[in-house]
């Protein structure tokens, strides 16, 4: 009997890899198979765009989730289903701290669980950690990036934003998303590994409408993080250590 697609991703165990790239933009898709060889594209249902590639020989899967944490943890379990354990996240964030320039890659050491997605998995004392071994080829491959606890949210046009980004930002939380938390929750319930790659799109008390429209027009700093992001994404997936386990 042939294998029913997962019903949003339309993925299958035939896409055979262990690996996977999540970005929320189906554009990101399309960018990533450029640093990709024998690029296969899979689906493209809803929110969630895929496309098969080789990069260093190994297969990797590169999807999109759309944006905000449920569409996110639909993605990661559809993943799960079809056997991939690793997944990394590259997306856009808003930096909580002053010092942090844009394109700077910011990379979740864990993150607060502002969603209310992951409230339905676990407690809320529960904490959202990525996985140490994909976090140790982190920052073989990226020692610059900025290493820190993320915020991962639900509400981009909140009214009180500025007051509710203080107050995390005091506590020493690094950046905003959207989608981290529920990967590392999520993930971490199923036993896979996770991470989370961030593009500085809006300064520290920036604006975070003009942020994200430079990422939407091609602005030349954050589209060139933008592919450094996913490279450094598919070395880590890449990175022969992984297949030793
Ligand atoms: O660029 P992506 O990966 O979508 O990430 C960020 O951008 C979106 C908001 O503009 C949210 O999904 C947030 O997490
Ligand atoms: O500040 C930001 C920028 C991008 N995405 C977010 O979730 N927040």
């Amino acid at each position: 009997m042939t294998e029913e697609p997962q019903p949003h991703t339309q993925l299958t165990t035939a896409i055979d890899t262990d690996s996977a790239v999540i970005v929320g933009d189906p554009a990101r898709v399309d960018k990533a198979a450029k640093l990709l060889d024998n690029v296969r594209k899979w689906a493209f249902n809803r929110e969630y765009k895929s496309v098969l590639g080789t990069y260093q020989g190994k297969q990797i899967l590169v999807m999109s989730t759309g944006i905000g944490a449920p569409s996110a943890g639909i993605g990661v379990e559809e993943l799960n289903r079809v056997n991939v354990k690793n997944v990394i996240r590259v997306g856009s964030a808003g930096a909580m701290q002053a010092g942090i320039s844009l394109g700077q890659l910011i990379i979740g050491e864990g993150a607060v669980r502002d969603d209310g997605l992951t409230k339905k998995y676990v407690p809320e004392i529960y904490p959202a950690v990525p996985s140490f071994k994909l976090m140790m080829l982190a920052r073989k491959y990226a020692p610059e990036a900025v290493y820190g606890i993320i915020r991962s949210h639900d509400g981009f046009y909140m009214d009180n934003n500025s007051e509710v980004e203080a107050f995390w930002s005091k506590l020493g939380i690094v950046g905003a998303d959207m989608e981290s938390g529920a990967l590392m929750t999520i993930g971490r319930q199923r036993g896979m590994e996770t991470l989370s790659i961030l593009n500085n799109v809006v300064l520290y008390e920036g604006d975070l409408s003009s942020g994200v429209n430079d990422l939407v027009n091609g602005d030349d700093l954050v589209d060139k993080v933008e592919t450094a992001s996913l490279k450094l994404a598919l070395d880590i997936l890449s990175d022969h250590s992984l297949e030793e386990n």
